[in-house]
Formats: C-alpha cells, structure tokens, sequence
C-alpha cells in the first residue's frame, strides 16, 4: 500500500536545468518516504499514474468500440495476427499488448535464471568472479560461492576454467557446512545475494560494457534456438517487407524492488532498420519512450509481463528508459502469473519474480 506522506522535493529549483526526460524519469521513480523505521511496511510517495497508457486498457476498448486514443492508432500487418499499437508522433514503436501466454512467461522466466546466466554467457558477476555455473541452483540450496585455492586440473576440469584465459578468477558453490572452519584466506559470497545482485546477462555475440561494442572475439554460444524463434515471429510488425529478423545477441536485464533503467539509446548494432525486440517478465514497469533529444517529453506506459515493444527505425533514435517497477501487491499486477508457480519446487522462482522484472531484448547487430 502507498503512504500518504511524502517528502519534499529537495531539488525543485535544479529541476529547470533538467531535460524533459530526468523531469519525467523524477516523477515516476520510487522514492521512499521518511517514514520511521519502526514503520512495519515502508512507506512509499504516492506517484500520479493518470498519465501514463495502458495499452491492455486500450486493447479492451478497441476491442468494444473499435477506437483508439488521440495520438495512438492501431497498426495493421496482414502477416501479424495479432494486435500491435503504434504512436503518431513515434514512428518505429510497435507495442504488442499480452503477446506472450502464462506458459511461454514462466519457460522465460525460467530460462533468464537457471540458463540465461550459464558461462560462456557473461553476467554482471563475472568480472569479479570468473565464469560461475549453476547460480539459481546454488541459491535455491543455500550454497555459497568460494574462491578455489586448488591449481589440480580436476578442478579446473569441474569450474570450466579455461588456461588459455587470461581472466583466471576460479570460484565454485560450495554446501555451506563446508566453510564453516573460518579460514579468512577464502573469500565466500551467498549464492543468493549473488542472485538478489544479477543485474545482466548477454546471450549470442557478448556485449562489452566497458568499451560499448560486440567484443566478438569472446567465446559465446548462438542465441537459443527456441529465443530465436519468438523474436523473429514477433518482429515481423517492425521487419522491412520481405526480410526477416536474425538474432544475434540479447541482453537480460533483472530488476530489484527500487532499481530502474536510466534514459539511453541503444546505438551499437550496425542497422537501425532492424528492431530491437523487448519481451518484460514479472512485475509491472513504467517505460518511457522520449525523443530524439532529451529535451523531448517522453510518452509513459506501463509495461505488464508478456507484453513485447519493438523499436526499430526512428524510434531507434529515441531516448527510452525504465525509471519504475512496481512490487507492491496492489500495481505489480503478477497475481496470475505467480500462481503458475504454486508448486513446492517452484517457490524459489515465485519468491524471485514476485519482488522482480526480467527484460530480454534481442538484437541484430550486424
Ligand atoms: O527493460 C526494458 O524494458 C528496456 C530495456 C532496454 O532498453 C535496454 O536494455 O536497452
Ligand atoms: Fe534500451
């Protein structure tokens, strides 16, 4: 439930020297009240949300009175059998409301923890850790992670380590009774805080944070195959005539309770022609869509598990971010797709989606 207190903006007379975006960004981000600790649920500011589009409400209302809202028209693909909108002022933006079923939710949301993360895929951890195998097991068992001191091949055999990289941090999960003799020189970490902390994974052509580009000499394995499928069906709104969408790397992004996606382009894949396709899992977000400069007012709309966008074109121009999620129970709007997970064996993962958002967006980079 939302708090009614709320605590002053502190920078109003900044705000002039904003953009448009980190305006709009500061209107929707979470910003937890000053409420006292002893507080049992932490208050949180109440956000106006009479300004940002449903498109499932949009979708309900097409469907009863065939009309769609100023500015927002309904795109017409006779190879798509399904509904996808668009905005006048946006060309390149396809929303595909409810385009994924519960079933296909759960397999992605499934697959973005126990495999997405596998090396030679890279995380967020691995730079500090090396490549680490079988994450989401290890949090489910309560291991943790430890740093091998070993150099026999037996254990390099079993952490996958390669000699020939130079990157030769080796750690491996470990039952945790068995690093209960204290020895400092072992650095340990729980499996679970590494999974509260998963941030990013890439899959296919591996993305180099750090300089911005495909490293593509990193060893990597092709997209799923299965992945592959669903983007290219699903492309198809957005694909020039003819041509078909071909995967070539993905980018998982995992959302905690109060993390958001700060406004950016995504620039680094040759063809703006082709579109970037965006599948969201688990809690409702917030995404806006702004212009080709920041100064633009970005358009909001909520974003609902199953829901896929495509951006290609001039909307590959345009400045897009994250800056909420919702994990309380009354706006996450996950009731259903929790309860796809209610048997024993499946706790871990409704523990995990019910406070989290996946977002899988699949590119063509060459
Ligand atoms: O989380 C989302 O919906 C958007 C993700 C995104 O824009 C990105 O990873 O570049
Ligand atoms: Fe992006």
């Amino acid at each position: 439930m939302y708090g009614t207190s709320e605590i002053v903006d502190a920078a109003a007379p900044v705000d002039a020297e904003r953009t448009a975006f980190r305006r709009t960004e500061k209107l929707y981000k979470l910003y937890k009240t000053q409420a006292p600790k002893s507080w049992k649920n932490q208050a949180h500011r109440k956000t106006d949300l009479s300004g940002v589009i449903d498109f499932h409400s949009v979708l309900e209302s097409f469907k009863q009175c065939g009309a769609t809202p100023a500015g927002i028209f309904k795109y017409e693909c006779r190879s798509f059998n399904r509904p996808v909108f668009c905005f006048e002022e946006r060309p390149g933006f396809y929303f595909i409301p409810g385009a994924l079923t519960d079933d296909e939710q759960v397999h992605w949301i499934r697959e973005s923890l126990i495999s997405f993360p596998q090396p030679p895929n890279r995380t967020n951890h691995t730079e500090a850790y090396g490549p680490i195998f079988g994450l989401f097991d290890a949090a489910q068992n309560n291991k943790v992670l430890v740093e091998a001191k070993s150099t026999s091949s037996e254990v390099d055999r079993i952490l996958g380590y390669d000699k020939t990289n130079l990157n030769s941090k080796r750690f491996s999960f470990s039952e945790y009774c068995m690093i209960t003799n204290n020895d400092e020189s072992y650095k340990s970490v729980a499996a679970s805080l590494l999974l509260r902390k998963l941030r990013w994974s890439t899959l296919g052509l591996q993305f180099d944070w750090s300089k911005r580009n495909y490293a593509v000499s990193l060893p990597h394995k092709r997209i799923p195959d299965d992945l592959c499928l669903v983007a290219k069906k699903m492309a198809v709104p957005a694909m020039p005539n003819g041509e078909e969408f071909q995967p070539e790397a993905a980018i998982v992004n995992y959302f905690g309770p109060s993390d958001m996606l700060g406004g950016h382009l995504d620039d680094m894949e040759k063809d703006w022609s082709k579109p970037i396709v965006s599948i969201s899992l688990g809690c409702k977000a917030i995404f806006l869509l702004g212009g080709k400069s920041r100064e633009d007012m970005p358009i909001a709309m909520f974003l609902r598990s199953g829901d896929i966008v495509l951006m290609a074109g001039e909307a590959r121009e345009c400045f897009h971010g994250v800056p909420r999620i919702f994990t309380d129970s009354e706006h996450a709007d996950n009731v259903d797709l929790l309860s796809q997970f209610s048997n024993e064996e499946d706790l871990c993962f409704r523990e995990y989606i019910k406070t989290s958002r996946i977002n899988i967006n699949i590119r063509q980079v060459n």
